[in-house]
């Protein structure tokens, strides 16, 4: 497969090194410096566009992979407020995207793990939940996107919160979210039930970048010939 890296940072990098192991071709190397090779005429070169930047450039990045007929992945996060005009738009144009806030298969795992948990705790109005997420000082978005995922799951079950609140004192139905930063953490995520008689938490910790980048690769492989709008629940079938 011809990946197209849009973004080479960290993230790029560490895709890099997974997909050539497995014996794919890495046709473009993307940054702020050479957004160029963007345009219709190079990008269109590439099977499947693999995106980590930044919240300001996914949306305008995604938006060029459709023009350019190309398969995305995109990891990047704290840009979901245009999610629902990029579903619109990849079904008007018959392309292929898909989107995880998190790509390792552990956190997608402890996806299905948070939401049986937020189901068991429904009728039990006694527990209280927070959560606390913590990740490397460069991270530029706050809660993290894995973050808002599992908030999202707990609000769909438990009906005593209606909505989740970062790093201020929360109001009785508002799920609090912690974010902090501490290099090098990849990225730990920590749900909290507490009642007066007990705590029952769940972690979990990332110990390297290379959980998120296999899974964009398997994303990115598993995409091929499809269209439509997908997630790393359908890859991993869970
Ligand atoms: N879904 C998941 O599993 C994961 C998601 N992430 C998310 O991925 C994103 C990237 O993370 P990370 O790699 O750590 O970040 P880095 O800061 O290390 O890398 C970001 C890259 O984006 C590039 N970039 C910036 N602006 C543009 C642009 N306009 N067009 C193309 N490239 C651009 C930068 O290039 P330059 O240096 O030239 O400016 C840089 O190489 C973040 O949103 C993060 O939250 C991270 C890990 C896992
Ligand atoms: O920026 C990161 O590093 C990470 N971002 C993702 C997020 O916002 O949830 C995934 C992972 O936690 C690492």
């Amino acid at each position: 497969m011809k990946i197209a890296l849009i973004g080479y940072g960290k993230m790029g990098k560490a895709i890099e090194t997974i997909a050539l192991a497995k014996g794919h071709e890495i046709s473009h190397r993307i940054g702020s410096s050479n957004r160029e090779l963007l345009e219709k005429d190079s990008l269109s070169q590439a099977d499947v566009a693999i995106e980590f930047t930044t919240p300001e450039t996914a949306y305008p990045n995604i938006l060029k992979c459709f023009e350019a007929n190309v398969p995305v992945v995109c990891g990047s996060t704290g840009w979901l407020e245009h999610l629902p005009q990029i579903k619109a738009l990849c079904l008007e144009k018959h392309q292929a995207f898909l989107y995880a806030s998190n790509f390792s298969i552990g956190v997608n795992i402890f996806f299905e793990l948070n939401q049986r948990l937020a189901e068991l705790m429904a009728n039990q109005p006694q527990y209280d939940v927070k959560m606390e997420e913590i990740h490397h000082t460069q991270k530029k978005d706050a809660p993290s996107g894995t973050a808002i995922s599992l908030a999202e799951q707990i609000l769909a079950k438990v009906s005593r919160k209606k909505s989740w609140i970062n790093d201020q004192p929360p109001a009785m139905d508002q799920l609090a979210i912690l974010s902090k930063r501490i290099d090098p953490t990849p990225g730990t995520h920590t749900i909290t039930y507490t009642s007066e008689i007990d705590d029952i938490t769940i972690t979990h910790t990332a110990h390297s970048r290379q959980g998120f980048a296999a899974g964009a690769v398997v994303a990115a492989e598993w995409l091929q010939g499809k269209k439509g709008i997908f997630t790393m629940k359908d890859v991993l079938d869970l």
